[in-house]
């Protein structure tokens, strides 16, 4: 069967002809067009939005709350603004018209009398279709708004809710912490056959998973989504810690970059679901854009302030360890149990950990523990041991990296520490709003290094993620190898180009010939030939796929190596080669290369590649190879090995020169403007403490001073607002700016100069300068944070 398709494929590609001619046409096709199988249908929402685009029960921004009755028995009633009911005196019960009976019903089913701000208008987009994004601070009940749709869906038809999370090694504690109402079960490689066939047969309403079991990452593993063929229709996907998805945040992470896309186009999701404690509004914007939220409505909730409950202090001691030791005999911290102590490496968490179990030993009555370290350098048991003693009480003080304490909901947190500075605003606010979720006072203290230390720490792992443009170079060259696709075509007497095929072409069509080619790309193998990350390789390939002209499309990882070892001898290999074209192709091209196959009993090569070249598909290929391990004969079996785990892409192989160049000042000009990023907000943040600091903890270990304390708040809450202005400013200019000068291309920078009236040759100031709306009338803000916006934007309207 394989010789006759592959005889047919040959012919097709001008197998007729005889001799090495025919063999090099066989060898090298031009793959035809890929189709992507279409997405199943999205789901049906719950509700329809009404004609005018609102949600059911969104005009409830005047909300209609019932009164108890009076001693005569009326009934009063009277209209609230949305957001109000959370000042309500606790004996009355909010019911709220136009939100169906339904959704309140299963809100006492989850054992809530009324909602949070902010959860009935997320859940209502939610079951109205509409994406939407909730940023709100950590304990104010985000979970809400993903478990309740899941619900109803649920009820309504058999289906399932998608809950990505990053927090895998917690996924089994968020799974017990769920409603007992709501069927969830998680994806991981433990889990059972019975738990498989659960999720297929839709009999779990929600399906918690890593990012990297959705679109692939080198760790999935086993641990990966079925099939969607395999999957119940899916209601909608909630990103948790949705700030991961845009690459201004604090804590991007490449696998999130690629998850709308992969919701979208391979599961036909439309309703997206993104919840974060930290975002400010410009990377809020940016979630919003990936999310696909065009109204500024979908941005539901946006309140990452610092709570009112944490007071908050800074220091800047030269000796940290006598100081921290101080603190917490002192009397601001020393009759508090459940405490956090974060550092920056776990070294310094053990260290850190014994001294506090030695010098406060004796102090006050014990709790079981006085201090442990947690690190994620610890055994997964040792982890589970410290966090369990912690969250039951039994252990007085964790000394952690920013592993331990994420989807950690204990209550009763009363004090988080700083030994080291965090690396930006952001984490800190996230890292202190572990503390008070119970709404009591809770006590936040920061050590900052007072040589600078920690910021240059902090400043080597910025260093550490950037990559310079030769690397990007050599990176760019394995992934858009040249291919014979324009040979090929000169030879059949000019074909067709990929503009030619009336199909929607992203990339220039007028000299694309090529239709692009699979491709894998090693990772271990070119983690060390570049010296970047996997994290660091993915992301840039990520950018590359998410670039307008979208250089290159990934697909899942695969293992793109193959050995075939045949015991049998050199005969066997060529027995082997008759009954399967890919080894035939395999010996062909060796005999082609000037190798002597003869003697040759083991093949190695690259499947992808060979798959390629073929024009066949990946997995037809693997199958028909690996069925070779059935091969039975007196000499010896047949031995077939997959290995080396690669990113596995589609990318051009024609792409001129010029476009090479500029596919690398692309990535280049991404990198250096996210090293720029990450350096300023690093300095930003070292400036803003230290304009709060104490010279020594002393000052505030016994009392504080709550000046400082909201001061502090203060500055946290200009950097969040400051950004604001910039984007109202830049939201109300933009469209006209671009729209004025719809000729031109801009870059980010060129619209940053303008805007700060710099002249360049290409944008000179005798023109432009007259325009007096733009010119030079951004003088206030960063340049940076102007290249930034305006480079989203660009790229947003193209
Ligand atoms: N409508 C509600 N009424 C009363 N309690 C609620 C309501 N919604 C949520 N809660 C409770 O609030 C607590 C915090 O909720 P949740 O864990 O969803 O917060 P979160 O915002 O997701 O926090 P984190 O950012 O840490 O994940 C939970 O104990 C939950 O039971």
């Amino acid at each position: 069967m394989y010789m006759q398709k592959f005889q047919l494929k040959g012919e097709r590609f001008g197998g007729a002809s005889r001799g090495r001619g025919r063999f090099e046409i066989l060898l090298n096709v031009m793959r035809p067009d890929y189709e992507r199988p279409a997405p199943p249908p999205p789901m049906e929402p719950l509700y329809l939005p009404r004609e005018d685009g609102r949600v059911q029960g969104e005009p409830l921004y005047v909300t209609v709350v019932t009164f108890p009755a009076d001693v005569k028995g009326n009934t009063k009633i009277k209209a609230f603004r949305l957001g109000w009911c959370h000042l309500l005196p606790g004996n009355f019960t909010p019911s709220i018209a136009e939100i169906p009976s339904e959704v309140y019903h299963a809100l006492r089913d989850f054992g809530y009398k009324s909602f949070r701000p902010g959860q009935e208008k997320a859940i209502m987009r939610i079951l109205s279709g509409l994406s939407t994004l909730v940023v709100l601070s950590t304990g104010l009940g985000k979970s809400l708004c993903y478990q309740l749709p899941a619900y109803l869906y649920a009820l309504r038809s058999k289906c399932i809710t998608l809950v990505v999370s990053p927090l895998v090694s917690l996924m089994d504690d968020q799974l017990s912490g769920l409603p007992p109402k709501l069927k969830a079960a998680c994806i991981h490689s433990n889990m059972s056959q019975k738990q498989r066939e659960a999720v297929k047969a839709g009999q779990v309403h929600v399906l918690l998973l890593s990012p990297e079991a959705l679109v692939g990452g080198g760790h999935a593993g086993s641990g990966c989504l079925p099939p969607t063929d395999q999957l119940p229709p899916v209601a909608f996907a909630c990103i948790d810690e949705a700030h991961c998805v845009s690459e201004w945040s604090h804590n991007f992470r490449p696998c999130y970059l690629r998850l709308c896309k992969v919701l979208r186009e391979r599961l036909g999701v439309r309703c997206l679901l993104g919840l974060t404690a930290t975002a400010t509004l410009s990377t809020a914007l940016d979630i919003a854009h990936h999310l696909d939220i065009r109204d500024q409505e979908g941005i539901a909730v946006r309140s990452a302030a610092v709570p009112h409950n944490l007071h908050l202090s800074v220091s800047m001691d030269t000796d940290k360890d006598q100081a921290l030791v101080s603190l917490l005999k002192g009397e601001r911290f020393g009759a508090l149990d459940s405490i956090i102590v974060y550092c920056t490496r776990r070294e310094e968490t053990n260290r850190v950990a014994a001294l506090l179990r030695t010098c406060l030993q004796g102090i006050r009555k014990p709790l079981k523990w006085m201090s442990e370290a947690y690190h994620a350098g610890l055994s997964a048991s040792e982890r589970r041991r410290v966090q369990n003693n912690f969250m039951c009480g039994e252990l007085r003080v964790v000394v952690a990296t920013v592993a331990f304490g994420m989807g950690l909901d204990k209550p009763d947190v009363r004090a988080v520490v700083h030994y080291n500075m965090p690396k930006s605003f952001e984490s800190y606010v996230q890292e202190i709003g572990r503390a008070g979720r119970d709404g009591e006072p809770a006590h936040c203290h920061l050590f900052l290094d007072p040589e600078g230390g920690d910021l240059h720490e902090l400043r080597r792992h910025i260093y550490a993620d950037t990559v310079d443009h030769y690397t990007i170079k050599r990176l760019v060259q394995r992934v858009f190898p040249p291919c014979k696709c324009r040979q090929i075509q000169q030879r059949e007497g000019g074909g067709r180009s990929v503009g030619d095929t009336g199909q929607s072409v992203r990339v220039e069509p007028a000299q694309r010939v090529c239709h692009t080619h699979e491709r894998a790309i090693p990772m271990e193998e070119t983690v060390e030939a570049l010296d970047v990350t996997e994290e660091g390789l993915e992301t840039l390939l990520c950018y590359l796929e998410l670039h307008p002209q979208r250089w290159v499309e990934l697909l899942h990882p695969t293992l793109s190596m193959c050995r075939i070892m045949c015991y049998g001898g050199p005969q066997q290999v060529r027995k082997l080669a008759k009954v399967c074209p890919p080894v035939a192709v395999v010996l062909a091209r060796r005999r082609l290369a000037g190798h002597k196959v003869e003697a040759c009993d083991f093949l190695e090569f690259d499947v992808v590649e060979l798959a390629d070249t073929m024009g066949w598909q990946l997995p037809l290929v693997k199958r028909g190879l690996r069925q070779l391990r059935w091969v039975t004969e007196p000499g010896g079996g047949v031995h077939v090995e997959f290995s080396a785990l690669s990113f596995y892409l589609r990318s051009y192989g024609d792409l001129t020169s010029e476009e090479l160049d500029g596919v690398c000042a692309f990535l280049h000009g991404r990198v250096q403007a996210q090293e720029r990023t990450q350096l300023r907000q690093l300095q930003a943040c070292f400036r803003a403490f230290r304009s709060v600091a104490y010279q020594s903890c002393g000052s505030c270990m016994d009392e504080l001073d709550e000046v400082r304390s909201l001061k502090l708040k203060g500055l946290l809450a200009d950097y969040f607002e400051k950004r604001k202005e910039l984007d109202a400013a830049w939201c109300g200019r933009k469209g006209a700016f671009l729209a004025c000068h719809g000729d031109e291309k801009f870059s980010g920078r060129a619209v940053a100069r303008i805007f700060h009236g710099i002249g360049s040759p290409c944008y000179p100031a005798q023109t432009y300068g007259r325009d007096r709306r733009y010119w030079r009338k951004y003088l206030r803000f960063d340049f940076n944070d102007l290249i930034r916006i305006a480079t989203q934007e660009i790229i947003r309207t193209r």
